[in-house]
């Protein structure tokens, strides 16, 4: 037996859903590198199951997700998501047909979004350095802007009505406040900034301030500060080396997020972790970009958020060596200059697959 070949191998069954343009890409190429980090380690095996979710086959079946589609995934450790939402289907029907009701159904109440400046990339920030920028956003994942309520009427008489009703509940906030400051406390500078617009909406942003008060005073080894979201903008503009960690709205969050990413480097960078805290249910790992059907179909979409995502995946499982190995690889890639186009190189997503698989045969001999 090589020596590699360890008697203990953790088995792990991963369901895929590519989704739709680009999230096929990288899906692919994000699957290709688990595989062969499991193959170098030697102590992990990976079962992946394939389900081919999609606006195609919305377009034939219907449905987007099968009547017994989230129970099948309640039998899997973790979901490796790509993206959803294709030109020939609208984007609200895409988002609550596949990527939402599974967020929803798996409880996955917290989004996290960790973004900075990888070695080998810049921010097209002008004074900004690598080590300035370096930011976790924790996203609410499961209310605020996307509780799904509202409606539509008068529509024919020409004077249409529409509601999109934001619902902001104490226990939803109190979880998602703890899960911030647990992840503050954890990291070095322990810092939190809470984000939100209580200025202009006197009632949940208030309660979030309001519970976000009260939780404070559970984490005393946590420095807070306190921002307006418009503000927000301008500070991780300006100012991005006095922030840490980040605790923002579903909404509010899903910008911001976009906003850390292209301060990072790109979009093309940043992976999310979409969690069921409580582990009664896999979480879902998956780049915080969408299927970029401008870029799809033309191997060049970045994969270096998909792989950021999967060893996210793996942390998550228990693996941590693995996925500090694995981030180690991504970064060897970044900074060798085998980079796609949005982070200023000219390299293919496979060239940058390959070049990473290449880092992680090296990384575990010895
Ligand atoms: N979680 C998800 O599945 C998710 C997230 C965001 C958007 N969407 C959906 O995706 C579709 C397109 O949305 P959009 O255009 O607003 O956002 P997008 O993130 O798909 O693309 C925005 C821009 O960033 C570029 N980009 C994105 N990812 C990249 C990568 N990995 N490498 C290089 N460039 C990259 C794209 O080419 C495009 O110019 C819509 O249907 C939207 O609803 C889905
Ligand atoms: O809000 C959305 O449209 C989605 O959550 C998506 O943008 C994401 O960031 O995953
Ligand atoms: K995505
Ligand atoms: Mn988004």
């Amino acid at each position: 037996m090589p020596s590699h070949i360890h008697d203990v191998q953790e088995i792990y069954k991963i369901a895929t859903i590519p989704g739709d343009g680009i999230g096929v890409e990288i899906t692919e190429a994000a699957v290709r590198v688990l595989q062969k980090l499991a193959s170098s380690s030697g102590t992990i095996h990976f079962e992946f199951e394939n389900f081919d979710w999609s606006s195609k086959t919305y377009l034939k079946k219907g449905y987007y997700i099968p009547p017994d589609g989230i129970d099948k995934l309640k039998n899997f450790d973790a979901v490796y998501f790509g993206a959803v939402g294709w030109p020939n289907v609208p984007d609200h029907i895409s988002l609550w047909g596949l990527m939402l009701p599974l967020r929803n159904s798996l409880q996955q109440y917290v989004n996290v979004r960790p973004t900075r400046i990888l070695r080998g990339t810049s921010s097209p920030l002008r004074n900004c350095k690598p080590g300035d920028l370096d930011w976790v956003i924790i996203r609410e994942n499961s209310e605020g802007e996307y509780s799904g309520h509202g409606g539509t009427t008068h529509a024919a008489s020409g004077s249409a009505v529409a509601t999109e009703v934001s619902i902001f509940t104490q226990v939803g906030i109190e979880r998602i406040m703890r899960f911030a400051f647990e992840t503050a406390q954890k990291r070095p500078r322990k810092k939190l900034t809470m984000v939100t617009k209580s200025n202009a909406q006197r009632h949940g942003m208030v309660l979030w301030d309001t519970v976000y008060h009260e939780v404070k005073k559970d984490y005393p080894d946590v420095e807070t500060d306190k921002m307006l979201v418009d503000a927000m903008t301008v500070r991780m503009t300006l100012h991005p080396e006095t922030m840490d960690t980040i605790v923002a709205t579903n909404l509010h969050a899903d910008i911001l997020s976009d906003l850390a990413a292209a301060l990072s480097g790109s979009i093309g960078i940043a992976p999310s972790s979409n969690l069921d805290p409580t582990r009664r249910n896999p979480s879902m790992f998956e780049p915080i970009h969408g299927s970029a059907p401008d870029i799809a179909g033309k191997g060049i979409a970045n994969p270096v958020g998909a792989f950021w995502s999967a060893a996210e995946m793996v942390r998550w499982l228990g693996q941590e060596d693995a996925a500090d190995k694995l981030m180690e690889c991504i970064e060897k890639v970044t900074e060798s200059g085998t980079k796609t186009k949005d982070l200023g190189g000219s390299s293919t997503t496979e060239q940058v697959t390959v070049a990473v698989c290449n880092e992680l045969e090296k990384a575990f001999r010895n």
